[in-house]
């Protein structure tokens, strides 16, 4: 196997005087290409392996392990040098969208300026960049360039958060519940627009996301989390099928009770 796009190995984060460690021995690898799912309930410890992979950790918190991405350890680096490998090199859809772009500076203007921080390009063609990804989220891309955040709905700002994200071509793509703001269609069109993303760039996904649904749907593979630690690895196959973990095992009989539960409350419907 080539060496992998990121490793994360025996991650382990603690808050300074905690008693308990918030996340040990985490392993994680991505190839370039891939699709892998993280999922876990909450507070199992997803958003703090983002954040350290992102260099957003509060300082307050001990970190010890290595996360290598490409030829840096990511631990190692500085805030500054962090920052430069932060959307071109590696791109953050967040669950929160309020947080992507300044309330008061228009979608368009935002966009422009990042594109050109990260490519050499005019204004016009980064313009030309910003109104295409804005069309492949299917947003009315002429208006949503023109309009500040609160012109917007959530699934509108959402929606442009990802193009803006995507326009970067990130080697590698993390999403963090990035459906949660939007209704299914539009959900699955950006998804199936992240994989095309993917099948043209090459670029590797990180999908964070508490629906294992989705991940059994989109992913090459799984990690599952629990209690700061990774209790299970594989395919989407294995993790439905072949699990060990009494976690997994929990998670996958909510999952396969469902269509069972429809189909008593279908009777029910029947029956009245
Ligand atoms: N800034 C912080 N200070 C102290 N503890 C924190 C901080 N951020 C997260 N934690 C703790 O770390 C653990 C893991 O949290 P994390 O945010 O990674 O969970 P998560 O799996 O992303 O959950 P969710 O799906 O709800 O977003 C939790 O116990 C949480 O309370």
């Amino acid at each position: 196997m080539s060496k992998p796009l990121i490793s994360i190995q025996n991650l382990y984060i603690e808050n300074k005087g905690g008693e308990k460690p918030l996340l040990r021995n985490v392993n994680v690898e991505i190839q370039k290409g891939e699709i892998v799912g993280l999922i876990g309930e909450s507070g199992s410890g997803k958003s703090l392996t983002v954040k350290a992979i992102m260099g957003l950790l509060p300082s307050e918190m001990n970190v010890r392990g290595q996360i290598f991405y490409k030829n840096d350890d990511l631990i190692k680096l500085s805030s500054k040098e962090h920052r430069k490998l932060l959307g071109k090199e590696i791109g953050m859809i967040f669950q929160d969208y309020r947080g992507s772009f300044t309330p008061f500076i228009r979608i368009g203007k935002q966009m422009v300026e990042t594109i050109r921080t990260h490519h050499v390009v005019g204004k016009k063609e980064a313009k030309n960049m910003a109104t295409n990804a804005l069309e492949e989220m299917g947003l009315d891309a002429e208006r949503v360039y023109q309009s500040y955040p609160f012109h917007l709905s959530g699934g509108q700002v959402q929606r442009a958060a990802i193009a803006m994200a995507l326009v970067l071509r990130p080697s590698l793509l993390i999403c963090d519940e990035i459906t949660t703001a939007l209704d299914v269609m539009n959900g699955e069109k950006v998804l199936n627009y992240i994989n095309q993303i993917r099948q043209e760039t090459g670029c590797a996904v990180l999908m964070i996301t508490h629906d294992l649904a989705q991940a059994y749907k989109r992913t090459d593979r799984m990690y599952v989390m629990h209690q700061g630690e990774i209790v299970e690895e594989g395919l989407p196959e294995q993790i439905r099928c072949h699990h060990k973990h009494p976690y997994t095992k929990k998670l996958c009989s909510c999952l396969l009770s469902l269509p069972e539960e429809q189909s008593v409350r279908n009777e029910r419907v029947v029956s009245i």
